[in-house]
């Protein structure tokens, strides 16, 4: 079975163009949960344009599902996941200024540090994962890491998968099989939606979890978030 978390970034996106608690991200997690969603995820950047520290601690008593916070493993950030202990806490290599995350880890080169940091927070009980684009050969390395699992950076798959989406799945399907050979698990995220879902969740048998945010609170607007978040299931439905 593949987990549906719903990323709420863009709740918080809209809390704060007016600067009170409308919408409430609390809120939203809550509905989200009772609509079906499997899990929470959460992507507090370091300038807090959209989640902030304070949403962090709110939604912690809050999340009854599986809490998943993303981030740049900066120290504040690795002390703030300590703290919390989510249930998974997914690695992202992304700049400060970066409109939004844009490639995946270099395991290679940042192997040492992302097996201290990796085995700190498996030291506390939270299960890791770091963001990694589709190339098989970085999967040796994150597996040396002792990462949980993989996140899969499904951007290029999102963009090419009008075009030509048998083409577009293929380095997916391959790394995913190469994380299964290592033992690792595999989530993946970025621009997926209602449209692309279905055919990567047919694709990657052992996909675990998919995240996402962006689409699925755009197509909120029209739909009501109950309806996005039962759709969403129907396209991750085995059955
Ligand atoms: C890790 C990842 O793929 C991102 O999609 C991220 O969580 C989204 O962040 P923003 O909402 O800030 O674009
Ligand atoms: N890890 C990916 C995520 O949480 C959501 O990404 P997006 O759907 O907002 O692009």
């Amino acid at each position: 079975m593949t987990k549906l978390s719903v990323n709420i970034n863009k709740i918080a996106t809209l809390r704060n163009a007016r600067g009170g608690d409308l919408p409430s991200v609390v809120e939203a997690a809550v509905k989200l949960q009772e609509f079906g969603a499997q899990g929470i995820t959460i992507h507090p950047r370091p300038d807090e344009r959209h989640i902030t520290r304070k949403d962090v601690y709110d939604l912690k008593p809050l999340v009854s599902t599986e809490f998943n916070i993303e981030g740049n493993p900066h120290r504040p950030f690795i002390d703030m996941v300590l703290e919390i202990k989510p249930e998974q806490v997914t690695l992202v290599p992304d700049a400060d200024d970066a409109i939004t995350s844009n490639a995946g880890w270099d395991c290679e080169m940042h192997l040492g540090f992302l097996k201290n940091v990796i085995s700190e927070f498996k030291k506390a009980g939270i299960r890791t994962s770091i963001f990694l684009d589709p190339n098989l050969e970085m999967v040796k390395f994150a597996a040396e890491t002792g990462t949980d699992r993989i996140e899969l950076y499904t951007e290029a798959y999102a963009k090419n998968y009008s075009r030509d989406k048998e083409e577009a799945i293929k380095p997916y399907v391959e790394t995913a099989k190469e994380a299964e050979k290592y033992g690792l698990g595999v989530n993946a995220g970025h621009d997926l939606s209602l449209e692309n879902l279905k055919y990567f969740s047919d694709q990657i048998p052992n996909l675990l979890e998919v995240s996402i945010g962006h689409a699925l609170i755009s197509e909120a607007l029209y739909m009501g978030l109950e309806n996005t978040v039962q759709a969403y299931l129907k396209r991750l439905a085995k059955w």
